[in-house]
């Protein structure tokens, strides 16, 4: 089953950065401590990120033991997270922190520990400060591995930001950002 998702009919697409690395770059973490894709963070994912052809990113996961939710499969909160990082990741092009204002997630098939889960997100288009993105997952490598098969897709809205969004937090941050509002490569 797949949820509702419209698109509207204003959408610009962004033009890629003049200095965009290209495809098969990798796109370094936005912050070291994040839990999706931080360097510096052990509890968390570690995922990694690389460009692809024009706006799409792809994401790795090792889908590790302890993401363990119905036994022996991937817990759906994990996945939503893997699909929330990639999908922020592909809005590394607008060169302005996002965050996330909407995620659905249609969990098409179950996913076993021990996979490879490749995700591949892109930006539809945005309208002012929406930036609408999708994302699809396939198990690349371990068991049930078959890139021809999407395991679940997603469809988010993030939202530019200004610094004053992350500067109501700075008496909690955990870490030392390497900007001032934590989205190092942005
Ligand atoms: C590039 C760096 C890479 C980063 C990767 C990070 C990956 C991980 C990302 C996250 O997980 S971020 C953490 C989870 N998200 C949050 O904590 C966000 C919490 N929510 C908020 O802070 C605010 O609700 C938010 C900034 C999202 C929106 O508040 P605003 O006051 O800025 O929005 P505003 O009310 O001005 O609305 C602007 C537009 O967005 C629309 N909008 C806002 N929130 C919406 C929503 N939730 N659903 C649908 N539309 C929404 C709103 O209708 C409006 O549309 P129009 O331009 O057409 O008028």
């Amino acid at each position: 089953m797949s949820g509702t998702w419209t698109l509207p009919d204003d959408l610009t697409l962004p033009k890629l950065p003049d200095d965009h690395p290209g495809a098969g770059a990798p796109i370094p973490s936005h912050w070291s401590k994040c839990f999706g894709c931080g360097d510096d963070q052990p509890a968390g994912m570690a995922m990694q990120f690389t460009f692809g052809e024009g706006l799409e990113i792809t994401g790795m996961l090792d889908v590790a033991n302890r993401y363990q939710g119905g036994p022996g499969f991937i817990h759906g909160g994990i996945l939503s997270t893997a699909f929330d990082e990639a999908q922020g990741m592909a809005c590394m092009v607008l060169r302005r922190p996002v965050v996330t204002g909407h995620l659905q997630i249609d969990f098409a098939k179950p996913i076993p520990l021990g996979s490879v889960l490749e995700l591949r997100a892109r930006i539809d288009g945005t309208v002012r400060r929406k930036v609408y993105t999708s994302a699809e997952a396939r198990i690349v490598e371990g068991p049930f591995a078959d890139p021809d098969v999407v395991v679940a897709t997603s469809r988010g809205l993030f939202l530019t930001v200004g610094a004053q969004h992350f500067d109501r937090a700075k008496d909690f941050v955990d870490g030392i950002p390497r900007s001032p509002h934590g989205t190092s490569s942005v």
